[in-house]
């Protein structure tokens, strides 16, 4: 009886609503944006709008969200009411929060547990697990599972987009759903400035304090400590008090940590205390799985040929995999068409038209000097310290990867070099990429940044 009263409530409030729009907005407008949504229920003060997918929700709360609210709070004779949107198509509909469409980063507040702010999208449960991840996805599996039992230090690391952040965000919302364990997690950036605050305030006691009662420490990005003496020091005190007391640490980077010259080498063998695990690119069935998996949360429809167009155009980077299908999908929604192959190539051109991007051999000297700390005239000097000459053959590989310039010419480049030092500065790293995951890793993500300027 209840149940009837409500959406009899519910139904006319929407009848209501609709009403008012009408009065507001152009035909085609409310014939094109209005009649596919409806008001799904109201709890407390908010209601809950049911749409399509979700590029309709954000499309719709972006430009007509006020209208929506002003139109339900007058239906339901005043008083404010906020909407909110689920895509009605999904068993499991969940509110779209617009801020965690973007990765939300979490930030360590002063009870951490209630402070952090997790992105609940990333759980085990979407994480699509295929050979490039299998590893990564156990490790942090059994840490989830036992904190501070299974791996400690848990440290993920691999190339730019391929679910580090995800993998992280998992185990916290594993833990914090089935444990009352105190997390903190952040990113090396939100650390970095709590400690340059804390200088500044003269806080430092709150913070250790703080830090040093919880339980669990997550820091995504550790590779930006690099640099940072001030904020390396404070970390290595917090490591080892909570990795005294059996606390779980997990980090992430986008290199192996030998592979990290500014972190003080204290740091970079505690990094190595407890379990390395890395993320490679996603073989083309598991990209093809993830793409499926997408388009069915975000209720689009994708056709094979698009599915297999996508999958092999976007190889190593799953972010750019998702960005596609989030174009594709706003697109579709917004001019009203299906999606089609020669749509896909159209909306999507730039994206992969960038990876034809023409890199200079400069552009190649700039990206690896910032990656690996060291100046461009010591990438051409003939120094031979060891920090010196792996990122000079890295960069001496990638000119000829990424250009059409002959040996001679990337010598001229490197000081006036012999074509055969060029020669062999290849071989040898074509050589060990074949075995060596973490160069795999460290040439992917600078190729990354190089093609994307
Ligand atoms: N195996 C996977 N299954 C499903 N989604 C994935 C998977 N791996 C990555 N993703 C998705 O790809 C996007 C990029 O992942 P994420 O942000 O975790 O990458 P990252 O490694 O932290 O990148 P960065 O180096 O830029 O910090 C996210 O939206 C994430 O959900």
């Amino acid at each position: 009886m209840g149940d009837i009263a409500g959406i009899m409530t519910v139904a006319s409030v929407w009848q209501e609503a609709l009403a008012y729009i009408q009065g507001k907005v152009p035909k085609q407008v409310y014939d094109t944006w209005f009649t596919p949504v409806h008001l799904e229920r109201i709890e407390d003060s908010t209601a809950q709008i049911a749409v399509p997918n979700k590029f309709f929700g954000d499309w719709l709360s972006q430009h007509y969200g006020p209208l929506l609210e002003e139109a339900v709070s007058t239906a339901r004779g005043g008083g404010e009411t906020a909407v909110s949107f689920v895509v009605f198509n999904r068993l499991a509909a969940k509110p779209i929060d617009p801020t965690v469409i973007e990765q939300a980063r979490a930030v360590a507040g002063s009870k951490p547990k209630r402070g952090i702010q997790l992105n609940p999208k990333y759980t085990f449960k979407n994480f699509v697990v295929g050979a490039g991840n299998q590893f990564a996805h156990a490790a942090c599996m059994a840490v989830a599972e036992q904190p501070a039992k299974a791996y400690n230090p848990l440290f993920i690391y691999g190339g730019v987009g391929l679910g580090k952040t995800h993998l992280l965000n998992a185990i916290a919302n594993h833990v914090a759903e089935r444990t009352d364990l105190r997390i903190a997690y952040l990113t090396t950036e939100q650390f970095t400035n709590e400690v340059i605050n804390s200088i500044r305030y003269d806080k430092m006691m709150d913070l250790r304090k703080r830090y040093r009662h919880i339980d669990m420490l997550m820091i995504d990005d550790i590779q930006f400590l690099a640099g940072k003496e001030r904020t390396q020091e404070e970390f290595f005190h917090t490591f080892n008090s909570l990795y005294e007391a059996h606390k779980q640490i997990v980090l992430s980077s986008d290199r192996f940590p030998k592979d990290m010259p500014d972190i003080e080498e204290r740091l970079r063998s505690r990094f190595e205390w407890g379990l390395i695990a890395d993320l490679q690119p996603p073989d083309v069935e598991t990209r093809i799985a993830i793409l499926r998996k997408k388009s069915e949360d975000e209720g689009v429809r994708l056709p094979e040929d698009v599915i297999q167009f996508l999958s092999t155009t976007m190889k190593s980077n799953i972010r750019e995999l998702e960005g596609s299908l989030v174009r594709l999908g706003a697109y579709a929604s917004l001019t009203g068409q299906v999606i089609t192959l020669d749509m896909a190539r159209n909306v999507l051109r730039d994206l992969i038209g960038d990876k034809k991007k023409i890199v200079s051999l400069e552009d190649i000297q700039e990206v690896v000097s910032t990656w690996f700390h060291v100046r461009i005239a010591d990438l051409k000097s003939r120094r031979r310290s060891k920090t010196l000459v792996h990122p000079r053959q890295i960069a001496m590989y990638l000119c000829r990867e990424l250009t059409d310039a002959s040996y001679p010419e990337i010598g001229r480049h490197f000081g006036g070099k012999d074509h055969t030092t060029i020669i062999h500065a290849c071989r040898q790293i074509g050589k060990a990429r074949d075995t060596d995951s973490s160069l795999q890793a460290t040439l992917d993500g600078l190729k990354d940044k190089i093609l994307r300027g």
